[in-house]
């Protein structure tokens, strides 16, 4: 079999459409903060992509440049201030910090119907009881893919590799919502591979790059490659082999070019829809 490929790059750009459209017809901007402290390279090109898309797509938008030796007070009074400014309605923090930062105090700053990250432990507690909230860019942005790829989820067996709070854990959430049967696994468990090759879904989230190997997946299977690895050589790679996953899947996502773009559609779309749950609308 070759896989079809799930171009998360037109998915997300039709999207940023549709929320484009949305905001013209709004009698206000979004307003969307960025707030980065120092320089890290993992954070860079998103923010750069994610300030392009926010303003093509009309959203009130600007990054906040904090020097790397910034104290934690200092980044937690900044936090307070976008709190309360009337102007803001979206605030992430870029991660990682530096280490003198602590991040599980700053996201719990952050005023939860601004949390557009969806990282405050509110929102996260939220998803887990099945309330409504602002829920994690990236696997909502995979909850996307797989519905306009057509993917049926209810009772499929869907296996995410990595159990991370910002990734896995959020993912295994959503595709429970979906009826899926969720398998969550991660560095211990028992024969990974294995447990990967039952897959009707897999969702690799480990930030290795290209461990899931081709005898990893299983024949017919929809391979969705969160992973965005930067290589010595400088080439970008997932946490799939494309190449050899492609023989044995139905249906997988490229590096870039998938998961990425619809991360940062999925952080304007949950911009957009605090804004409008903080002025009491549907917009
Ligand atoms: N609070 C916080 N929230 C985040 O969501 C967050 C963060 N911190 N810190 C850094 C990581 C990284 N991240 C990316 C999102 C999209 C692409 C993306 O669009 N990538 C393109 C390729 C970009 C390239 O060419 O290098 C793609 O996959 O096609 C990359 C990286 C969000 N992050």
């Amino acid at each position: 079999m070759s896989a079809r490929i799930i171009d998360g790059k037109a998915v997300a750009g039709r999207l940023r459409g549709q929320l484009a459209e949305r905001i013209a017809r709004l009698p206000f901007r979004p307003g969307l903060r960025v707030v980065r402290v120092g320089d890290d390279p993992a954070s860079g090109v998103y923010v750069r992509n994610k300030d392009r898309a926010a303003a093509a797509a009309g959203f009130d938008s600007a990054t906040v440049q904090l020097p790397v030796d910034t104290r934690e007070s200092d980044l937690l009074m900044l936090v307070e201030d976008l709190n309360i400014d009337p102007a803001v309605d979206g605030i992430l923090v870029q991660l990682p910090l530096p280490p003198q930062i602590r991040p599980d105090l700053v996201i719990a700053a952050i005023d939860p119907a601004k949390d557009v990250d969806g990282f405050h432990p509110v929102n996260a507690g939220r998803l887990a009881t099945q309330q409504p909230g602002l829920v994690p860019c990236t696997p909502k942005g995979v909850m996307h893919l797989l519905r306009e790829a057509g993917v049926a989820l209810a009772g499929a067996r869907a296996v995410v590799l990595g159990r991370s709070q910002i990734v896995g854990r959020p993912m295994a959430q959503l595709l429970l919502q979906a009826d899926c049967t969720v398998t969550l696994a991660h560095s211990r468990t028992r024969d990974l591979a294995a447990e990967c090759r039952r897959a009707e879904i897999l969702v690799a989230a480990v930030g290795r790059p290209e461990m899931v190997r081709g005898d990893w997946v299983g024949e017919g299977a929809v391979v969705i490659d969160v992973g965005i690895n930067r290589l010595p050589d400088g080439r970008l790679v997932g946490d799939v082999a494309f190449a050899e996953a492609a023989e044995r899947a139905a249906a997988i996502t490229p590096v870039p070019g998938g998961v990425g773009p619809m991360t940062i559609a999925c952080l304007l779309e949950n911009t957009l829809e605090a804004a409008l749950a903080r002025r009491g609308t549907q917009g």
